[in-house]
This record gives structure tokens, sequence and C-alpha cells, in this order.
């Protein structure tokens, strides 16, 4: 079979809007409950605050609780108010209550005097003037009851679970999790623990795509390792595109002639388009096959990781339901080394990010072959070399794109 004529390369962004429109958000949501399950998770609709958070005006320092202008004293202690049990009497102007971080201020009294800055006797206390409010944390300053608690399309993290907890709500309705196919591509590659028959590689990209599917939030399947046979691949993406709301295919994107994912969609589904201006990661896929979308990643692991992260993730992110989609973490850093540019294309280095005297710095990984695992899981950032740049030099500000895998 001829090899398919290069379609015109797409430029980053206008790839990354192509893949974009080319995903519809899922549209069925559940009701689960408040807990980490709904880490990662997509809210589906608006969620107000059902209270004021504070529910009442609270003591944000441990001491005593007085009315201003019956300052400087002496004021007679006449009780104790401490978190979860508010002093319920009443507080006759001219005296005071003891009050803990965390307790309800009794109505009337204006200010909570660390005990710090009294003089205090067992009963009685005098102090110097303060200011209104001091130390007072009025009811709902933090939430406002009938406010934003999360948003549609908002992708829960642990801070803001903290939030909902705080509220005391209790379900939350999320989209359904997209479920996203995994599948290599390639006569050569081999199953970990399989023989390696001379030319032939250990499938290292499988295993990475559903690792960066769990971490990212995403029903990730295995539609495994498939020959460069073009009945066959065709038969395993139907399956897999009938299983799944996207595809993820790696190798068979370039313009060989055993590349057939490309055939395959050309000739059974939709070939969009399968070039972008990006170093690693040139024979991106965009395309369709039964309905379902299929990006298909370069085979090199690097171009893999890379496609993956700036043009596979928004198109999952958008999938999920994500609006606003996140923006990756970027750390402006000054580089040690140079490098030249060897392609008109925007270039992602592997590089290491880390705190230097002067602040963040980055040094490229030697190895920047798109083939290279070592200096991929050496990386912890990609540093962005724009296109119009033609080398970077020692000393230099450059983007660096934040990998960790903490985040
Ligand atoms: N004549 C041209 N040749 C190539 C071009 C080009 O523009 N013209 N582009 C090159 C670029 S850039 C890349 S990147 C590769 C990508 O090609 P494919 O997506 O077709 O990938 P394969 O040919 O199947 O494999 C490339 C390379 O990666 C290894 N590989 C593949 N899958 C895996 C895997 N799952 N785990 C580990 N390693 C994998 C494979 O063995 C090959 O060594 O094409 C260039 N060629
Ligand atoms: O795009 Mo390839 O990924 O340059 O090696």
């Amino acid at each position: 079979m001829a090899p398919p004529r290069a379609p015109r390369m797409l430029s980053e962004a206008a790839m990354l809007r192509a893949v974009v429109q080319a995903v519809a958000p899922v549209a069925a949501s559940e009701l689960l409950p408040l807990g980490p399950a709904l880490r990662g998770r997509v809210c589906a609709r608006d969620l107000a605050s059902p209270l004021d958070l504070p529910g009442g005006a609270t003591a944000t320092m441990d001491g005593y609780a007085v009315r201003r202008r019956d300052l400087p004293g002496p004021l007679p202690v006449i009780g104790a108010a401490v978190a979860g049990a508010p002093w319920t009497g009443a507080v006759p102007p001219g005296t005071c209550v003891k009050i803990a971080t965390g307790a309800w201020v009794p109505a009337g009294l204006d200010a909570v005097l660390p005990w710090e800055t009294v003089t205090a006797d067992a009963e009685r206390i005098t102090a110097a003037a303060a200011p209104r409010a001091a130390n007072i944390r009025p009811a709902g300053a933090d939430v406002r009851r009938g406010t934003p608690a999360a948003k549609r399309g908002q992708r829960l993290g642990a801070r803001d679970l903290a939030l909902l907890h705080g509220l005391g709500v209790d379900r939350v309705e999320v989209w359904r999790r997209p479920t996203v196919g995994v599948m290599s591509t390639g006569d050569e590659l081999r199953d970990g623990g399989a023989r390696l028959d001379p030319g032939c590689c250990h499938d290292a990209n499988r295993g990475m795509l559903l690792a960066l599917l769990a971490q990212h939030g995403f029903e990730a399947r295995d539609c495994g390792l498939i020959h460069d046979e073009r009945a066959a691949l065709e038969e395993r993406m139907r399956e897999a595109a009938a299983a799944c709301d996207l595809l993820l295919t790696s190798g068979g994107a370039s313009v060989g002639e055993r590349d057939l994912v490309k055939a395959v969609l050309a000739e059974r589904g939709r070939l969009t388009s399968w070039r972008v201006a990006i170093k690693p990661g040139k024979p991106f896929v965009l395309g369709e096959l039964d309905a379902t979308p299929v990006l298909g990643l370069p085979g090199n692991p690097a171009s893999a990781f890379v496609t993956y992260m700036l043009l596979a993730l928004p198109a999952l992110l958008h999938l999920a339901g994500c609006d606003p989609l996140p923006q990756p973490p970027v750390v402006r850093a000054r580089l040690r080394g140079g490098w030249r540019k060897s392609t008109p294309r925007t270039e992602y280095l592997r590089a290491r990010l880390s705190q230097g005297r002067s602040g963040p710095q980055v040094k490229l990984c030697a190895q920047q072959d798109s083939a290279s695992l070592a200096a991929l899981a050496e990386a912890n950032c990609l540093v962005r070399m724009p296109l119009r740049a033609t080398k970077l030099a020692a000393g230099d500000e450059v983007d660096a794109l934040v990998l960790d895998d903490l985040l």
C-alpha cells in the first residue's frame, strides 16, 4: 500500500482546538456520596452552599470575650465558652467570658483579647483597649449560605472536597467517568516477560498511558497489543471503539507502509488530521471510528508522552466535562546549558527542574532522542522552546511545564 500523502501540518494551537472540538463531553451524570472517590470527578451542576461558614461569630484566639467599651476593666469572668459548647447565659455589661479558639462568641461581645495581653487573676481581668471585632471571625466570613461551593465543570481535588465536607454536603452530582481505551500497535512489540526476538522491544507506551489515565482520573481499559495486520487491527480497533468513549493508540502513526492506524481510520472511519508542529510528537493522528474519537499517538515513547500531555489530556478533560479546561502548571526557570533547535516546530525538551540559589533552574536531559525511555524517566518537566526560537543559551529564562507525579 502506498503511504498516504502528508496533509498540512497543523500548529500546536490548531491541533489542540481540533482535538477538543472532536470530542463531545459525556452527557450522563450520577449522584455520589461525598468521599475520596470523588477526587478527580467533575461536577455536573452548580452546588450552592447550604450554610454559613462559620455558622456563628467565632473566636480566633484563646482568651477573653469582652465589650470594648468596658475596657480597661477590671471585668469579672462569669463563665467559659469552648468550641462546640458556647456560653448560653447572658453576659451583663461590665463582665466577660473566658473563650477558646473556635468557640462562638456570646451575643453582644465585640472583641476577644488573647490571654497573653490581659492581666488576670482567677475571677477578673484588666486589659488595654482593643480594636473592634478583634480576633473574631464573623458568621459567614468564609462561605455565605447560597453562594457557589462548587461549579458545573469543576474537577474536584482534595481541597475542594475539604470545602464540601466542611459544608456538610453529603452527595455530589458528577459526570459519568469516561472510559478510555489504550492500544499499542507494532509487530516488534512484546509484553514484559515475553522472549525478545532480534529487532523486538518491550511495549512501554501502553503501561505508561494506562498509568497516566489512572493518575488523571479516567477509567482506563487495556485494549492490548496489536500486530501490524490490517484486518486484525481494524477488528480490535472497532471492538475498542464500541467499548470506550475515546481510544488512544500508539505507534503506526507516521508515514511507513506498516503505519496502519491511519489507514483504518481513513478507510473505515474518519482521518481528520495527522501532523502537528511539535517535537517530539509530529505524527499525531486525530480521527474517528464508529463515532468514537481516536487519538493516534506516535510510537516513540517520548512522542507518545508529550502528545498525551499536550493534546490528549485536554481532550480527555473536555470529554470528562471540565469547563474551563485546567492549564498545566508552568514555571519560569533559568536554563543551565544550551540547546540548538533542529526543526521548525515547537520543541518540548525533557529536563530536570530544581530550586537554584537565585530561583528555579532547569537542566536539559543529556538525551533528547524521542525514543529515550531513560530521559523520559529522568525528566520532571518539559522545557518549551517556542516555534520561532532557534537556540537557547545558558542563563535564558524558559517555560518549564511541571510533570511531577505528586501534582
Ligand atoms: N519517513 C518518515 N519517517 C518517520 C517520520 C516522518 O515524518 N517521515 N516521523 C518520525 C517520527 S517524528 C516519529 S515520532 C516516528 C513515529 O512513528 P509511528 O507513530 O509510526 O511509530 P512506529 O513506527 O510504530 O514506532 C516508532 C518507534 O517507536 C517504537 N515503539 C512503538 N510503539 C512502542 C511502544 N508501545 N513501546 C515502546 N516503543 C514503541 C517502535 O519500536 C519504533 O522504534 O516515526 C518517524 N519516522
Ligand atoms: O515527533 Mo518524532 O516524535 O520527532 O520523534
